[in-house]
């Protein structure tokens, strides 16, 4: 059972003795032992309440602290070099919500790697996107590899579709990705070529992996051969099954897991986000991911705190995500869509990380 706390934002915390603490008691109390992070912080938390999981408000604090501070003598691209593989003749937004959101959330470069027939699509929803109608060419992974020492963090998945031919080269792109080094993250279709080839990425801590609920089962099913579990253990059996990758199984509660978390613990973002449910915001989260995995890789462990880089990255993205999908839902209600969320994007950074 992977062992951590859960800390809610609700008064209601069932302790080792049965008992209820404040919520002002017990946020001071965890705030105090947050502090601590890693194993300290698990050691000090340990014999604090049952093994539940563990919403880590303190590793969005920590998470705040891998933002690199704006300055007068940086250079373009300092911030992050993030590319999008994925776009086709049927899907263009996705990988237009996850590339936007990653500039908009901090990166100073951010390309689209996608089909010829999704390129015009994608270049005229926004000049700010640098786009490579490369994806379905005969040497589609020698286009991408040049590019590769130019670029921080690759997210594969958004709007890939599931064309063999495509997919073959998502192959080929993410080995050569996996022999430089380079943080990916891998979500939507992304995730249907791992289901099919784990060992694409088994073992490779600069991967996570975002799958929604559906994509989640078919990765259960096929690495650990159980489709069933959508809790933290599930999530945490996945990601140790995959040899360390983080897992982020996104959800009403958004679980994440390293799987190597000593005691094994599982983190979870409840924070409040939209009741909408439109197409888009897994790709937003995508995109933000890009450049916060970036980010917390760079950042080193005296500002991690010797916590798992991707793990908090995984966190603030998941926060980032329900912050500016709750502005868009209180602005526009049932009506709100992926434009309005990214719209969004920029203040909810601020609120979350700046201010
Ligand atoms: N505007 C666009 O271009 C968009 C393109 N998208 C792309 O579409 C492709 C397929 O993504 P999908 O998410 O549709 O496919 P999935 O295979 O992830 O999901 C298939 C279906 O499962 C159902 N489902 C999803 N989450 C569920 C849940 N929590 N509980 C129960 N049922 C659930 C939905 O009806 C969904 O259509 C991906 O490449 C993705 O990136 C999506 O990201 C949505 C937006
Ligand atoms: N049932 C839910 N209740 C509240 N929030 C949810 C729920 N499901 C998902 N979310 C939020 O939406 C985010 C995206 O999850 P979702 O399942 O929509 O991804 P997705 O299906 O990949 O999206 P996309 O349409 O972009 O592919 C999650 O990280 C979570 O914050
Ligand atoms: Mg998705």
């Amino acid at each position: 059972m992977a062992a951590a706390v859960r800390v809610s934002r609700c008064a209601r915390l069932p302790g080792k003795r049965g008992g209820v603490l404040g919520a002002a008691a017990l946020v001071a109390l965890l705030a105090a032992a947050l502090a601590l992070w890693g194993p300290p912080l698990d050691a000090a938390l340990a014999g604090l309440v049952s093994a539940r999981t563990a919403t880590m408000d303190g590793a969005l604090r920590l998470a705040r602290g891998l933002v690199p501070p704006l300055a007068a003598g940086s250079h373009k691209g300092r911030d992050g070099r993030v590319a999008v593989v994925g776009g086709c003749r049927e899907y263009t937004g996705a990988p237009y919500f996850a590339a936007i959101s990653a500039l908009k959330a901090g990166a100073d470069l951010a390309h689209v790697f996608c089909a010829r027939e999704a390129a015009p699509a994608i270049k005229a929803y926004s000049p700010e996107l640098i786009v490579h109608p490369v994806l379905d060419s005969p040497g589609a992974v020698g286009e991408v590899e040049k590019w590769l020492p130019r670029l921080h963090v690759l997210v594969v998945g958004p709007g890939l579709g599931r064309d063999e031919q495509l997919l073959a080269s998502v192959k080929g792109i993410l080995e050569a990705a996996r022999a430089r080094d380079l943080p990916v993250v891998i979500d939507a279709d992304g995730l249907w070529l791992v289901a099919r080839q784990p060992d694409l990425v088994r073992g490779y801590a600069k991967a996570v992996l975002t799958p929604n609920h559906v994509e989640f089962r078919r990765l259960r099913e096929a690495v650990v051969r159980d489709d069933g579990g959508e809790d933290g253990e599930a999530v945490r059996g996945l990601s140790e099954a995959l040899g360390g990758v983080t897992v982020l199984r996104k959800g009403e509660r958004d679980l994440v897991s390293d799987g190597r978390q000593a005691p094994s613990a599982v983190l979870v973002c409840d924070q409040e986000g939209s009741l909408r449910r439109c197409g888009g915001q897994g790709d937003i989260l995508a995109g933000s991911l890009g450049v916060l995995l970036h980010w917390a890789l760079l950042a080193g462990p005296q500002k991690t705190n010797g916590s798992s880089p991707p793990l908090l990255a995984a966190l603030g993205a998941c926060a980032l995500t329900r912050r500016c999908s709750l502005r868009a839902f209180q602005k526009h209600g049932r009506a709100t869509t992926a434009s309005d969320m990214v719209a969004e994007l920029g203040p909810a950074f601020h609120e979350l990380f700046e201010s």
